[in-house]
């Protein structure tokens, strides 16, 4: 299975939600990280089918999409942002009453669901009104019901909005599991969801696709480049003026900065070990020190 999108643009009258986005999927988890505006639900719309692209195309095994929208549609899984659900419905009734709109008869929808209770673990609380359940678990009732016909293609937009770090790291462990031989496109902005998860990670800022690589190779173009180090809390805007400041911590000596650069700017800045985050950050501010 390959999914293909090839120079898609986006305009919304004059203005240009998505810049010639070209990007090759496989089976595996990708996630689609951008600051708020970036541009990432319009791209999860399109590749659904419930948008269309200005221009260029989205070809699913060679065929165009928007041609063909049903080839996409049979076996995609789509988990918007704002999922609803029916409060009073508990979770068996819910997920029976998509499983009917979805076609799926009876006696195959009863042992899907009690599966896929367990497998987002609230089998536990299958009988309470899903109107009662956490944000996370109601995140997890979504991919439940994302899954009740067994799509090949899984897109979630932003599902880890508002969990507490306990349900994010479980939602992710839960992506995992579910990837296999799925397309699973995830969107945040929130690089820990991805790092330990994405096969790939698409980085997109105003529009743009800045990067579409393994987390190991984003972690390469960082290499060598960031530091720490001790300033005063007056040096602090000069800092962020000339360099990419990726975190900042009060210390009793001071403001401990951590930064990309090239060169450290003065003898007293240590060299420490990049991460994701750090990358990131580097890629959305432009300062992306080992490529120019
Ligand atoms: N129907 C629309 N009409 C006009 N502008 C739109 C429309 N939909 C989205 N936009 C604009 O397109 C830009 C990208 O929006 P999009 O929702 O795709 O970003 P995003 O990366 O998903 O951000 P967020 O994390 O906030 O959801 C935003 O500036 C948004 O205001």
């Amino acid at each position: 299975m390959e999914l293909k999108i090839l120079d898609v643009s986006k305009s919304y009258g004059n203005y240009r939600v998505l810049r010639n986005i070209s990007m090759e999927i496989f089976p595996g988890i990708v996630g689609l990280l951008g600051e708020n505006g970036a541009g990432k639900s319009t791209l999860m719309k399109i590749l659904s089918t419930i948008s269309c692209p200005t221009e260029g195309k989205v070809l699913l095994n060679g065929v165009d999409i928007r041609k063909k929208p049903n080839i996409m549609r049979n076996i995609l899984g789509y988990l918007p942002q704002d999922f609803g659900v029916y409060p009073h419905l508990n979770a068996v009734e819910f997920l029976s009453y998509i499983a009917a709109i979805k076609g799926i008869d009876r006696t195959t929808a009863k042992m899907r669901i009690y599966q896929l209770l367990e497998l987002v673990n609230l089998s536990e609380v299958k009988k309470r009104p899903v109107g009662n359940y956490s944000g996370g678990m109601k995140q997890r009732l979504g991919i439940a019901q994302v899954l009740l016909n067994d799509p090949k293609i899984v897109i979630v937009d932003e599902p880890t909005v508002g969990l507490d770090p306990i349900e994010r790291n479980r939602f992710r462990h839960l992506l995992s599991d579910i990837s296999g031989e799925r397309i699973v496109i995830l969107s945040t902005h929130i690089v820990s969801d991805v790092e330990a998860i994405a096969g790939k990670i698409a980085v997109m800022s105003k529009g743009q696709l800045l990067s579409y690589a393994k987390p190991v190779d984003l972690l390469e173009r960082v290499k060598n480049c960031v530091w720490e180090s001790i300033i005063s809390e007056d040096e602090l805007q000069k800092f962020r003026k000339e360099f990419t400041v990726c975190n900042t911590v009060r210390t009793n000596d001071g403001m401990n900065v951590r930064f990309i650069a090239k060169e450290p700017p003065n003898g007293l800045a240590n060299f420490v070990v990049p991460t994701l985050e750090d990358a990131y950050l580097a890629l959305i501010s432009g300062g992306d020190s080992n490529h120019d």
